[in-house]
C-alpha cells in the first residue's frame, strides 16, 4: 500500500489576473479553491493514475468536514488526526498577460506532542515491510524540524520504502535517515547545498546526495526538465512544451508517479517518463488539480528522455 503522509495540508485557493498591481486594488478575472498540502496532492494524482492510497496526517478540526468530504467524494481513503485549529489557506496568484505564479504558503495550525504520538502510533500500526510512505511538505508549528528523521527511522524499522519532499532544515535532517527516495526541486536543492547554475554541477549534488546512502534522487528544475539520479545511472529530461495553466502540484505529481510506478514494479526508466509526463500533465490544469489519466499517457508517448552518464 502507498501511504501519503502531510502535515501541514492546505486548500489552495488559486486566483486568476490580468496582472497583479502591488500596492493597488485587485480584480481576479476568476478564482478555484483546491484541497491541497503536498501529500494530499499526491493522493490525488495517485488516485488519478489508476492506484490507490492512504492519506494520513493532520487535519484542523474547525473546517476538516469540507476537506474531507472532498477527499471522499475523489475516492481518496484517509485517516487524519484531528487538530486543534483550522487547517490553512494557500494563495496561488496566476498573473495570466505575463504568465507569472506566485505562491504564499501559511504557516498552519499548531501540533501538541499529543497530536504528534497520535500520528506516530497510526503509521506504527500502518507500517509493513515494502509499503511505500511518502512524507511531504512543510512543518506545521510545534513540530521540531528533525520530525521527518524520526519518522523515516520508525518506518524504515518496519521495512516500508520512504520518499521524501521537504525543504530547508526538515529536509537536510530527513537526509541524514537516507531515505529511499528524495525529490528536491532547484531552490531546496539550494536552500543546503551551494553549487553552479550549470548541470553538470546540478548532477554532481544528486550524485553526492546517493553517495551519502539515498538510493534515488528526483531533482525537478520547472521548465528545464529533471534528473533522475540512481547509483550508477543519471537520465535527463527535457521539458514538454505546453500551455502552463497553474504550475502548483507538479513537484507532487512526480512524487505521485513515482511512487506508482515503485508500486507497479516498473523500471526506472519508466517511471521517470511516467513522472516528468505526470507533472506536465499537472500544469495544463487550472488550480491544484490532478491530472488526467488521458493527458498523461498522451504526454508519455512525446517525453523525451536521454542519459546523462
Ligand atoms: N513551465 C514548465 N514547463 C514545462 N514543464 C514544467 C514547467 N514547470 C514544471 N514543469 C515540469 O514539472 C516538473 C516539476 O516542476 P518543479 O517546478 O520543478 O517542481 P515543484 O512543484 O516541486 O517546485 C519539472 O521537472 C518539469 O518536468
Ligand atoms: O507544505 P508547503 O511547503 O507549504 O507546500 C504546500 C503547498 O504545496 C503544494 O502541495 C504544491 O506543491 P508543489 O507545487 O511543490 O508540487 C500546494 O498544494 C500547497 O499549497
Amino acid at each position: 500500500m502507498i501511504y501519503t503522509v502531510t502535515l501541514n495540508p492546505a486548500f489552495d485557493k488559486t486566483i486568476y489576473l490580468d496582472e497583479l498591481i502591488k500596492g493597488h486594488v485587485n480584480r481576479s478575472v476568476k478564482s478555484i479553491m483546491d484541497i491541497g498540502g503536498k501529500g494530499i496532492n499526491v493522493s490525488k494524482v495517485i488516485k488519478s493514475l489508476g492506484g490507490e492510497s492512504i492519506a494520513l496526517g493532520f487535519i484542523g478540526d474547525e473546517n476538516k468536514d469540507k476537506f474531507i468530504k472532498c477527499l471522499n467524494s475523489m475516492g481518496i481513503k484517509n485517516d487524519l488526526v484531528f487538530v486543534a485549529g483550522e487547517t490553512r489557506t494557500n494563495i496561488k496568484i496566476v498573473e495570466t498577460k505575463a504568465n507569472i505564479y506566485t505562491d504564499i504558503n501559511q504557516r498552519g495550525f499548531s501540533i501538541t506532542p499529543e497530536d504528534l504520538e497520535e500520528l506516530l502510533s497510526k503509521l506504527r500500526s500502518y507500517a509493513r515491510e515494502g509499503d511505500i510512505f511518502v512524507l511531504s511538505g512543510s512543518l506545521p508549528a510545534g513540530v521540531d524540524n528533525d520530525v521527518y528523521m524520526n519518522l523515516i527511522n520508525i518506518l524504515k524499522e518496519k521495512g516500508a520504502i520512504i520518499i521524501l519532499d521537504a525543504d530547508g532544515e526538515a529536509l537536510k535532517n530527513g537526509l541524514a535517515a537516507k531515505p529511499d527516495i528524495v525529490k528536491p526541486n532547484i531552490n531546496e536543492l539550494r536552500m543546503i547545498y551551494e553549487f553552479d547554475d550549470d548541470f553538470n554541477s546540478i548532477v554532481s549534488v544528486g550524485r553526492e546526495i546517493i553517495k551519502q546512502g539515498v538510493k534515488k534522487v528526483i531533482i525537478s528544475m520547472g521548465n528545464k526538465g529533471a534528473f533522475y539520479i540512481i547509483e550508477d545511472e543519471v537520465f535527463y529530461a527535457k521539458p514538454q512544451r505546453v500551455e502552463v495553466k497553474s504550475t502548483v502540484g507538479a513537484g507532487d505529481s512526480m512524487v505521485a508517479a513515482i511512487s506508482f510506478g515503485i508500486s507497479k514494479y516498473m523500471e526506472d526508466k519508466e517511471i521517470f517518463k511516467l513522472a516528468v509526463s505526470s507533472a506536465t500533465a499537472a500544469i495544463i490544469e487550472e488550480g491544484t488539480k490532478a491530472p488526467s489519466r488521458e493527458n498523461v499517457d498522451e504526454l508519455m508517448k512525446k517525453v523525451s528522455i536521454e542519459r546523462w552518464m
